[in-house]
């Protein structure tokens, strides 16, 4: 696959994480499982305390919206090993999120609820943030020729700190300048991509964009970033039409810095 220069317009950097930095199977196979894994446990253990109420109304809420825009639901089953009201409310929140997250859905809610949980994991060195080995080296380059560099990931803001943080690389946050998480809207959404750039404090045509999903390409094309599609193993394969459409690169490596000196 040949380089991809950098439009000399670009001062920033904006990086997805899934199939961007961080292996698609890591997230599904590592992080995923253990949500499901704890998730009954770390309600019950945490049930009174004001996080976890946080993010059980959070996700009351996003049911409530789900049904008033008719959107798929999870049906709630009923559970004769469940006696009390509290292990009831529990259950229903079980089920929400594993709905939630069988579907793949990126609401706020969930990510909020799955960034508190990994907290655990990664603190106690249980699980460590994996990063393509290109990553890290290329990161240093841009930043060394002036480019900013900031993250924009379904995940919550805490879960991108707890990767880098606690990344098989040891602590990688100093090489952020920023982080963004679907607080500031979807990542399908051309508005988001307005925001961030706002927030940055530059144009959107300033800012090159490297995702792994067409989706999200398209959003931030439509707001007027320039775009680059990763292609790393597993993940989505490309349409055709999409291959020939974007730029595409199979590691950061392949970003060419020639009007960057
Ligand atoms: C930030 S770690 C958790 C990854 C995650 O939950 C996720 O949905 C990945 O989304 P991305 O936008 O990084 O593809
Ligand atoms: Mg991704």
């Amino acid at each position: 696959m040949a380089s991809v220069s950098l439009p000399a317009r670009t001062t920033a950097v904006l990086l997805d994480i899934e199939g961007t930095t961080t292996p698609i199977t890591f997230v599904k196979d590592v992080l995923f499982p253990y949500i499901r894994e704890h998730l009954e446990d770390h309600l019950s253990s945490h049930w009174e305390e004001d996080e976890c109420k946080q993010d059980v109304h959070l996700l009351k809420k996003q049911i409530e919206e789900d049904i008033k825009q008719n959107r798929a639901c999870p049906v709630h089953t009923v559970d004769q090993t469940v006696h009390t009201d509290e292990e009831k409310a529990i259950r229903e929140v079980v089920e929400d999120v594993l709905w939630q997250m069988a579907a793949d859905r990126k609401s706020t809610a969930l990510k909020q609820l799955q960034g508190h949980m990994w907290r655990a994991a990664y603190t106690s060195g249980r699980i460590r943030g994996e990063i393509y080995p290109d990553v890290v080296p290329c990161i240093k380059t841009w930043r060394e020729h002036g480019l900013k560099v900031f993250i924009y990931s379904s995940g919550s803001v805490e879960a991108q700190k707890l990767l880098f943080g606690y990344s098989v690389e040891g602590d990688l946050l100093d090489l952020f300048d920023g982080h963004f998480d679907t607080t500031i809207g979807a990542k399908v959404d051309a508005k988001s991509y307005e925001r961030i750039a706002e927030r940055i404090g530059c144009q959107p045509e300033d800012i090159t964009f490297l995702t792994d999903v067409t989706r999200e390409a398209k959003a931030a094309e439509d707001a007027g970033m320039n775009v680059l599609l990763v292609v790393r193993p597993g993940n989505m394969e490309l349409t055709e039409e999409e291959s020939r459409h974007y730029n595409l690169i199979t590691s950061f490596c392949h970003l060419q810095l020639t009007a960057h000196t």
